[in-house]
């Protein structure tokens, strides 16, 4: 489903991913861990189209296309669903609106037809119980005022509704209690099938007790420096980075991050 080949990009002339290879098969969960500024959410920007990064070398296949070439907005309707690290609020448009205008254009972009505002409803209030968030959220601005951990389910509500090939998770688990961290594990749970893959950035080994992946990567210096199964997880947490042979100062930060 993706495939990522020697990934080069850059930020104000500094490079910041240097050559990132991944493949990434439809059914599949990817975690990806690594120090602070490595260049975890670079890679997830990147992909879902951010052009505040330049992409200097490389490829990304999606889906049998060039990713690279496409706009964000026909990335999004091909499939791919970034979970940001820091979710942005939109006061002044509620978040049912918000959700029910992006899930329509999907829709029309599938050839399905559109939902009306009463069946919209419907489904994301039985969506918003899945996360165990309050309906009264989906009448709120998006994100505004939500706590931390509110803005996170919320993310994972979108996914959810969204359905989308390629879920980006960018540190979902970040700023949720522990009854939290269930209630969202159970949600990314549910969007695991066969036809769609999971890429999730997370410092913790604590998720992926809940989210099993298939493969664990770590970024360092903005290149995958060791892939493995969920055993490199438990690994990471026992051993930190510095066995790696990251710099140590990067394994000082990881360690402090976990
Ligand atoms: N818009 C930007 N302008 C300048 N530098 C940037 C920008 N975005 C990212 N960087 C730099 O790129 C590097 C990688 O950042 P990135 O956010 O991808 O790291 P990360 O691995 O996700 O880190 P963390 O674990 O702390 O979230 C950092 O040094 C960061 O300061």
């Amino acid at each position: 489903m993706l495939s990522i080949k020697n990934l080069h990009a850059s930020v104000e002339g500094n490079e910041i991913l240097k050559g990132i290879d991944l493949e990434v098969k439809a059914g599949e969960v990817h975690a990806i861990m690594g120090p602070n500024g490595s260049g975890k959410s670079t890679l997830a920007q990147v992909l879902a189209g951010n052009d505040t990064f330049e992409v200097t070398a490389g490829e990304v296949i999606f889906s049998g296309d060039d990713l690279l070439e496409k706009k964000t907005e026909d990335r999004a309707r091909d499939g791919v669903f970034l979970a940001f690290q820091y979710p942005v609020e939109i006061p002044g448009v509620s978040n049912m609106q918000f959700m029910r205008t992006a899930v329509n254009a999907l829709r029309h972009h599938r050839g399905e037809p559109e939902m009306n505002a009463a069946e919209f409803m419907k489904l994301a209030r039985e969506v918003s119980k899945q996360v165990d968030l309050d309906p009264a959220f989906l009448k709120r601005g998006v994100n505004e005022g939500f706590s931390g951990g509110e803005k996170k389910r919320n993310e994972i509500m979108q996914a959810l509704l969204l359905q989308p090939s390629l879920a980006i998770l960018d540190e979902t688990d970040s700023g949720l209690d522990i009854d939290a961290l269930k209630v969202v594990s159970d949600g990314v749970n549910a969007l695991r099938s066969e036809d769609r893959a999971i890429l999730m950035v997370t410092h913790y080994q604590r998720l992926l007790d809940h989210i099993v992946p298939d493969y664990v990567h770590v970024l360092a210096d903005g290149k995958i420096v060791k892939s493995g199964g969920r055993e490199l997880a438990l690994e990471l947490e026992e051993r930190g980075y510095s066995w790696l042979g990251i710099a140590e100062d990067e394994a000082t930060e990881a360690s402090s991050a976990n």
